[in-house]
């Protein structure tokens, strides 16, 4: 088998290269290209492995046919399209705690630093100054601390703070008030906060929510005297109007990790009394980064080499533990969905899918993805458990889960119906031995069956001869029968045929079978 080919394409910590090495890809380290060279290289590779300098953008996305998964060693994924990478149904990973605590500390760094104007001090000092008098800080002792965003970032600096003894005031929609006790903070809305914080910090994402949060009307909302520090994404903050505040001395001090525009060479913030920035180094410390790497390789490779899935953005997760039980059941719901596509022409407002027995005690994620993206094969070949999802919500395709813990007639099963205009049809399979899939039932009709390769599917009355004569048609047309399957609703009712065949069937042996007698219909499957 051919290895995985990752591509490591920024700056990373070398334990990234040998886990990938270690665990059975192969690798190149290739850093500080142009998105030229970068568009020209990754055609080659199944992974890509970033921190925050590679733009993965939709040019690079369409030269990279291999590529099944991006690594960001780190937590922000804004220099990723995650949409074209979903539409394309590349993975896309992150590492969301490796570096939290490092950069929680750079903010209680600047925080310090801001108090204390500590990088204007030392750089007069080392100027021979010696401004003893020139540098009045305060303390952040039984000071407000407001901080927007209380997610890992924001909770541990929230934790530093209250160590610190200050009081911290959190906004954040999503911060529950029962964890907002458990941090012990005092949950406030935005207007709160900015009324009431000495320091304020940011710890949230870009979205369109957060962009500008800190706008000029904000920013005036504050009080007097106000230090801020942004260790999160540039953007959150109004750069202009953090000058004018502290030009007009309403704010008192500022410091920025991450500008609107990186890297930032020129701001007109830079010089301004007050002021201080660091070069996006939120991150950067030997322990987060040996973390970040390790877990990125980590991750990718168990997606490249045996198909775990681990803090991905736009796929279910699944560990490397679950990983051997699910595949199983996602061979088996691929196969479902893949079934009920090809024989669904009518169009699909809805699919549910429903375990039964075992199957419900996994998790569903990737088995509802695994039918979505058969269902949808049927439709481009470039659907994938990644993408299905995100198709069937832009076609409007419903999904239901449904979930019968009891056991039915097997130990285990999963149901997959589509509604559509001429009713409600399902079909269902098992495992046996717990690891092969097989067809249990087809629109009503029990009919055990591997969904497997060729397949001919028949629709018949149950009558006498009717299993010569097909046998014989294909015979006479060289086609070889691996294996044949038949149920029906009743005796001399309603009749189904499943048969394997060696090969493809040819359209015209199709149309031989239809005009069999008693035949209501025939179709080629592939499995
Ligand atoms: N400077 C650096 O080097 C560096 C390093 C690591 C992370 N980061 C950035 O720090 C940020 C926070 O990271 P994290 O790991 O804590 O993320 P997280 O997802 O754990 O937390 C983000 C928090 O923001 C909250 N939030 C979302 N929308 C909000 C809104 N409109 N108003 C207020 N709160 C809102 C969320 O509810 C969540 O609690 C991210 O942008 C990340 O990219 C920067
Ligand atoms: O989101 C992150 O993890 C930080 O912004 C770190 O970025 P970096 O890996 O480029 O230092």
């Amino acid at each position: 088998m051919t290895k995985p080919k990752v591509l490591i394409s920024d700056k990373m910590d070398p334990n990234a290269a040998r886990i990938f090495e270690e665990r059975g890809c192969d690798v190149d380290i290739i850093t500080g290209e142009t998105p030229e060279q970068l568009i020209a290289r990754i055609g080659d590779y199944d992974g890509l492995a970033i921190r925050s300098s590679t733009k993965v953008t939709q040019a690079v996305l369409d030269a990279a046919p291999k590529l099944k998964v991006i690594g960001r060693a780190g937590i922000g994924v804004d220099n990723v399209d995650i949409p074209a990478a979903s539409a394309k149904g590349v993975v896309v990973m992150n590492t969301p705690f490796g570096n939290s605590i490092t950069t929680a500390e750079h903010a209680i760094a600047l925080m310090f630093a801001l108090a204390r104007q500590l990088p204007e001090a030392n750089a007069q000092t080392q100027q021979g100054l010696w401004p003893k008098n020139g540098f009045m800080g305060v303390e952040v002792t039984g000071k407000t601390l407001g901080l927007i965003g209380a997610g890992n970032i924001g909770s541990i600096v929230a934790s530093r703070a209250l160590g610190l003894k200050m009081k911290v005031v959190a906004f954040d929609p999503f911060l529950t008030p029962e964890r907002a006790v458990e941090m012990g903070v005092e949950k406030v809305d935005l207007d709160g906060l900015l009324a009431r914080a000495d320091f304020i910090t940011l710890h949230t994402p870009l979205t369109d929510q957060t962009r500008n949060i800190l706008s000029a009307e904000n920013l005036a909302k504050t009080k007097k005297g106000v230090r801020i520090i942004n260790c999160a994404r540039g953007g959150l903050v109004d750069e202009a109007a953090l000058k004018e505040g502290l030009d007009s001395g309403h704010i008192a001090g500022a410091a920025l990790d991450v500008f609107q525009t990186e890297p930032a060479k020129d701001s007109p913030l830079f010089g301004t009394p007050g002021f201080i920035c660091t070069p996006h180094l939120g991150a950067s410390t030997t322990e987060a980064q040996v973390n970040v790497a390790l877990q990125v390789a980590e991750q990718m490779a168990d997606f490249l080499v045996s198909g775990g899935v681990t803090n991905a953005l736009n796929m279910p997760s699944l560990s490397a533990e679950e990983a051997p039980k699910l595949k199983p059941y996602m061979a088996l719901a691929e196969k479902l969905g893949s079934l009920v596509g090809q024989l669904t022409r009518d169009s699909v407002p809805r699919i549910s899918i429903h375990t039964e027995g075992a199957a419900t005690e996994l998790n569903q994620k990737p088995i509802v993805a695994a039918v979505l993206a058969g269902f949808l094969r049927v439709q481009s070949d470039t659907v994938n458990m990644v993408n299905a999802p995100f198709l069937a919500k832009e076609r409007g395709l419903e999904v239901r889960e449904v979930k019968t813990e009891r056991e039915g007639d097997y130990h285990t099963l999963v149901r997959v119906s589509v509604k559509t205009e001429s009713g409600e049809r399902s079909v269902a399979g098992t495992l046996f031995n717990n690891v092969e899939p097989r067809l249990v039932e087809m629109f009503g009709i029990k009919v055990e069956a591997e969904l497997t390769g060729h397949m001919m599917y028949i629709v018949n009355e149950d009558a006498p001869g009717f299993i010569g004569r097909i046998g014989t048609l294909l015979g006479e047309n060289g086609i070889n029968i691996g294996t044949f399957n038949l149920g029906r609703r009743n005796a001399g009712g309603e009749a189904v045929l499943l048969l394997s065949v060696d090969g493809s069937v040819s359209e015209d042996v199709l149309k031989q079978a239809c005009e069999l007698p008693g035949v209501k219909m025939v179709k080629a499957l592939s499995f």
